[in-house]
């Protein structure tokens, strides 16, 4: 993990853990989303996929907030530029490389867990709907503000939030661009556990990301491999696909090894992937 980044750092939890941090880090732009940060944050998912030490990721905030979403200069610039070559054409390849950026969180077959703290806005509610675990503290706050824009949100909130808190209130959060609760957000379902303060927040991903760290790391990928795939397949074809996979990794020696680890009463020792 050599590479620097301008808008995010990577930390290693603690050595061995194989859960590591991937932190939006410009907290005093409050983790607005700047150009260097579409470059860089799907190489930085890359490396972390490609990288056999690295079991579960954690993406989360520096500072106070989350994510402030775009920076407000970058969306000026793009549209100012964009608007001068009349087709409309450069507007449309940045908004899709900038969709890349976002997707790159599917794309990354290791678990990714949101760690949201204060603010998580517009651009943030597209990165975290793309996250697959996603937890936050009570005073987090959100917000699809792009229609307070004069924008549809173009990152993938309007493709992901119906299908994690429905399509009526995917809809109304959109539309009206308000603010919610990390509280109401439970309720809503955009994230599966709420907590009192940052801190419990940041004990509790560490405990469900090294929960998930102890796992075989090929029945992991594979389990959110085949979720993500099944979310856009019919129930045949999910199982289609998943057959067509556990063909191939039943054959891996985890399984053995997780069964006479059962068997001994022992904790397993899986092979890297
Ligand atoms: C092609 C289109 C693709 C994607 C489109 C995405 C759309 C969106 O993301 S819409 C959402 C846009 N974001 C916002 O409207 C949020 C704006 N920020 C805030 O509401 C607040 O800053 C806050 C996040 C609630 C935090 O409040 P607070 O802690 O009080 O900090 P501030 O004093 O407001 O800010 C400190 C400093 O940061 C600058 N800043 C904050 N957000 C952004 C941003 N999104 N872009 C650029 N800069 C931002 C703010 O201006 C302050 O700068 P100073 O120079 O220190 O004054």
């Amino acid at each position: 993990m050599e590479e620097k980044y301008s808008s995010l750092e990577i930390v290693e939890e603690s050595p061995n853990s194989g859960v590591f941090f991937l932190i939006l880090n410009r907290p005093s732009r409050r983790n607005a989303l700047s150009r260097e940060f579409f470059s860089e944050f799907p190489k930085a998912l890359h490396a972390l996929d490609h990288n056999p030490e690295v079991k579960v990721i954690v993406l989360s905030g520096a500072g106070d907030h989350f994510c402030s979403g775009i920076d407000l200069s970058l969306l000026g610039s793009t549209a100012a530029s964009s608007g001068s070559s009349g087709s409309g054409e450069t507007l449309r390849r940045e908004i899709m490389a900038m969709q890349d950026a976002v997707t790159a969180l599917e794309r990354c077959r290791k678990p990714v867990i949101a760690s949201v703290h204060g603010a998580c806005i517009g651009g943030g509610i597209d990165i975290v709907t793309a996250c697959d675990i996603r937890m936050c503290s009570e005073e987090a706050f959100f917000s699809v503000k792009e229609v307070d824009l004069a924008l549809a949100a173009d990152l993938g909130t309007l493709q992901r939030l119906p299908l994690i808190v429905g399509f009526g209130n995917a809809m109304e959060l959109a539309l009206t661009g308000r603010t919610f609760s990390g509280k109401e957000a439970k309720e809503l379902g955009l994230v599966s556990r709420v907590f009192l303060s940052k801190h419990d927040l940041h004990q509790a991903v560490r405990d469900v990301a090294q929960a998930i760290a102890t796992k075989s790391p090929l029945a992991v990928v594979g389990t959110k491999t085949v979720l993500l795939k099944s979310r856009d397949l019919t129930v045949d074809q999910g199982l289609d696909y998943v057959a067509t996979l556990n063909s191939a990794r039943l054959l891996s020696p985890d399984l053995t090894e997780a069964v006479m680890a059962q068997k001994q009463k022992r904790k397993p020792v899986f092979s890297k992937l």
